[in-house]
């Protein structure tokens, strides 16, 4: 039996969940181990794709300070206690983590109890658990890392059947990743009228928070636009894009790699290491993307200009070379080819 642990965000969670699903088609339910802070709970309380799911009172330790550090830091030891109980009660013998602090509890109790541990890391630098736990994991899987165990980062089949080439320049899609992003979307503002004079049509996701007085600016611009905070079909949007101008995270990265559909990546400068920005140099040094930092970007009609002169057909062609669609059943076929015998 195999737990799987880590979330917060949906980056982790959406690798944990592409390893659930591949783990049920092989007839296998793990349990799940997350926290009951960030989006653990709203993803996995009710899935059936699990034998059980628990959520921790885990929290991060790496911005806290003084006494409430080490409070954390206590929590999260007795957290792995418990968390060795119920690999007891569910014969567990092998945990797999996308990272992020709900892993660490159940990731600490594997070591605790001897258990394999396989870690997923999803970005271009190491998150702070998964590099202090990397040198005790009995894999560590990575699509950026050489000296990992290399894999196709695990995208949901859907998006490799919009692998298209793409010609010419007729749709942008502006994505912010799963929050939506304040910047991506002043950009997107700035760029509406000289897009729209061009014929060029706009997909915009804004994240929740700005959506309605973005909704509103493309109204009273008279602006047709396909605007949207969050989309659960997002695979549909992008099936009419020929170019996206996009956050770094990690998911959004490949998904856009095996859709084949060239972007200009805005890396979020705030991100731990500024891993989005390690994320989309790998990109950009195969000359596969236009990468720009926050700080970069004033000129809006410069900006339109660099994405003009990219050679999209040959750029969407070379992109296939960067990933295959077996990322999950890579990472699952080579737990169960090393867990130590029951
Ligand atoms: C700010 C920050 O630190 N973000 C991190 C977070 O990203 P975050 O979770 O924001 O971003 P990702 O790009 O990794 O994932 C976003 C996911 O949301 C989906 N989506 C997006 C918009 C929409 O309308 N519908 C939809 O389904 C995308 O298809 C994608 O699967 O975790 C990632 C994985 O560790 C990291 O690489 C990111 O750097």
């Amino acid at each position: 039996m195999i737990a799987i642990t880590g979330g917060g965000t949906g980056g982790h969670l959406a690798i944990a969940k592409a390893i659930k699903e591949e783990l049920n088609r092989r007839g296998i339910k793990p349990i799940y181990i997350g926290s009951t802070s960030g989006q653990d709970k709203s993803w996995f309380e009710n899935d059936d794709g699990f034998e059980a799911s628990y959520f921790l009172e885990s929290q991060g330790i790496v911005n806290k300070k003084g006494l409430t550090k080490l409070f954390s830091l206590l929590n999260i030891i007795r957290s792995a206690f418990t968390c060795k109980k119920l690999f007891a009660k569910h014969h567990i013998h092998a945990i797999f983590s996308v990272g992020g602090y709900s892993a660490a509890p159940a990731s600490i109790g594997a070591l605790l109890l001897g258990r394999p541990l396989y870690i997923h890391e999803q970005n271009a630098i190491h998150g702070k658990l998964n590099a202090v736990l990397k040198p005790f994991a009995k894999a560590f899987f990575s699509s950026y890392d050489t000296q990992a165990t290399y894999t196709n980062y695990p995208v949901n089949q859907i998006f490799f059947t919009l692998a298209k080439e793409h010609h010419t320049l007729q749709t942008i899609i502006f994505l912010g990743g799963s929050q939506g992003a304040a910047f991506i979307n002043q950009l997107a503002l700035k760029m509406a009228k000289i897009l729209h004079k061009d014929g060029i049509s706009i997909i915009h996701q804004t994240g929740i928070k700005e959506f309605a007085t973005i909704q509103d600016f493309y109204k009273q611009e008279g602006i047709p636009a396909d605007v949207f905070a969050f989309s659960k079909e997002i695979a549909n949007k992008l099936r009419h894009a020929d170019f996206a101008i996009s956050r770094s995270g990690a998911s959004t990265l490949w998904e856009l790699c095996a859709a084949k559909i060239p972007a200009l990546f805005i890396p979020y400068p705030h991100a731990a290491a500024n891993h989005q920005y390690f994320n989309a140099k790998v990109l950009e040094e195969k000359n596969l993307a236009l990468l720009l930092e926050q700080k970069e970007l004033y000129d809006v009609e410069e900006v339109y200009q660099k994405i003009k002169t990219l050679d999209l057909n040959k750029i969407s062609q070379e992109l296939d070379t960067m990933i295959q669609p077996n990322g999950a059943k890579e990472i699952v076929d080579t737990i169960l080819q090393t867990l130590p015998k029951e």
